[in-house]
């Protein structure tokens, strides 16, 4: 495709994504009357791609000028990073595909824009700024994250006292995680493998390792395929959880014997390694849909190959002699890198989050440390989702709000 062509598709697929993330567009018109970023810079790490592009256009709408790179090498797509780069007030600096110099220079030219407010998904921008850009530190008003991972990085820099700026970790906030972590993940790390394999659910045997939010989603939709589920957890409530939904619980060492296909969504590292590739079934499929590309040992693997290629468009095969192991997207995200990451209805309610929390920060002062999305601002997004939906529910009456919250009116 030529750059213009490129820059085309990008453009059809952010119009696609906006005209399907309603509350985000409540957001931005409401950025758009009152520019409640004017004059601020944001720096973004974030995966770019289409449902992204509209949450940078939304802050450029609130007056904000935005820099962005990726948050993972191969979640990039070229023709929204392309498409992006043209707005005015916005640079993009991501590409598919960047070796890892590349991907930490991306993220010095981010913040060579000396943002006022950071957003990361992963915590790249803030750790690059703790060790290297120190310098930055004392104009940051705050910034924001956007996954499990990153925050419980955040929490452990602060107990250490190495935290030296304020975070809202968005995560957590429940229009959050309760839907992207568990459908957006539930959905789009199935529209990853069975899009990148072309090959049937029902009847194998998937592994879920990990039972959180973003492995209860996948077990779930993967049982819903028609798959016999079995989850490996380290939580033994979380592992009683599982068994309790329906699915069996096991250790790794175990559901290795018998997986068929294998879904890691832990946040962890080292969850499939050496010892379980030698028992797995030949042509047995390894994704992960958790942090980073650490959860499939992929060094192990690659040592214990006797050869290995590319057997369809993003599956590497490894062949260990008496068996063949197949891993989709290098064991990175395999709902970003081999599809097109979450539902945009879904990333919706994220990235209105994501606005509402970086105008919270432009507009109050927050001391330095890891901070709750404010109550109001989640209210608001289930809210506004909930009309978009056209769904009204019901309110509690005087008499009611008195008996729940009371001790007098009540038996
Ligand atoms: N693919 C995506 O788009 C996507 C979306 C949201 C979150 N994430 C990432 O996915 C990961 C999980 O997120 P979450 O919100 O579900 O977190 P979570 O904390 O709710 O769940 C993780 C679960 O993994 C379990 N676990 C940890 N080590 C384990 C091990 N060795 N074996 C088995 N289980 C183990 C934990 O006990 C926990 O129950 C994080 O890295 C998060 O950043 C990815
Ligand atoms: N940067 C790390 C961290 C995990 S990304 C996990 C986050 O990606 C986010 N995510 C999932 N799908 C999309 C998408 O389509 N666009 C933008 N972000 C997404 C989601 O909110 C989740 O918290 C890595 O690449 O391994």
């Amino acid at each position: 495709m030529t750059e213009k062509e490129l820059i085309e598709s990008g453009n059809m697929k952010m119009d696609w994504a906006r005209n399907h993330m309603p509350v985000l567009s409540i957001v931005r018109k409401k950025f758009e009357e009152e520019k409640p970023l004017k004059g601020m810079k944001v720096g973004m790490a974030l995966h770019v791609e289409a449902k992204t592009a509209v949450l940078v256009e939304t802050l450029a709408a609130g007056g904000a000028e935005v820099a962005i790179t990726g948050c993972n090498p191969l979640s990039t797509q070229d023709d929204v990073s392309l498409a992006l780069g043209t707005r005015k007030n916005i640079s993009c600096f991501a590409r598919y595909g960047v070796e890892s110099q590349e991907y930490y220079e991306a993220i010095d030219r981010v913040l060579d824009i000396k943002p006022d407010i950071t957003i990361d998904d992963g915590a790249d921008l803030i750790f690059k700024l703790h060790k290297e850009r120190t310098d930055l530190l004392p104009n940051i008003l705050g910034g924001c994250e956007e996954t499990t991972t990153g925050v419980h990085r955040l929490h452990a820099m602060e107990k250490e006292g190495a935290l030296k700026m304020a975070v809202i970790a968005v995560n957590d906030a429940m229009t959050k995680y309760l839907f992207d972590n568990r459908y957006g993940t539930g959905q789009s790390a199935w529209d990853g493998i069975n899009r990148t394999t072309n090959l049937l659910v029902a009847g194998k045997n998937v592994v879920v390792a990990g039972y959180g939010w973003c492995g209860r989603g996948v077990a779930m939709r993967a049982s819903g395929l028609g798959a016999n589920v079995i989850v490996t957890e380290v939580d033994p409530v979380r592992a009683l959880e599982a068994r309790m939904d329906g699915y069996r619980v096991m250790k790794m060492a175990d559901a290795a014997k018998l997986g068929e296909i294998f879904v890691t969504t832990t946040g962890n590292r080292d969850i499939l390694t050496a010892k379980n590739f030698k028992s797995m079934p030949d042509g047995a499929i390894l994704a992960n849909s958790g942090h980073f590309n650490v959860e499939i040992d992929m060094e192990a693997l690659e040592s214990l190959a006797k050869s290995v290629r590319t057997v369809r468009h993003n599956i590497k095969e490894y062949d260990l002699g008496d068996r063949r192991i197949n891993v989709i997207a290098e064991g990175r995200l395999v709902n970003l890198a081999a599809g097109d990451g979450h539902p945009a209805e879904v990333m919706d309610m994220s990235f209105a989050n994501q606005a509402l929390c970086v105008r919270y920060i432009a507009e109050n002062k927050l001391p330095n440390g890891v901070h709750k999305v404010p109550l109001e601002l989640d209210t608001f997004v289930a809210r506004m989702k909930l009309q978009s939906m056209g769904i009204t529910i019901d309110e509690l009456t005087p008499t009611q709000k008195c008996y729940m919250s009371g001790w007098e009116c009540g038996t």
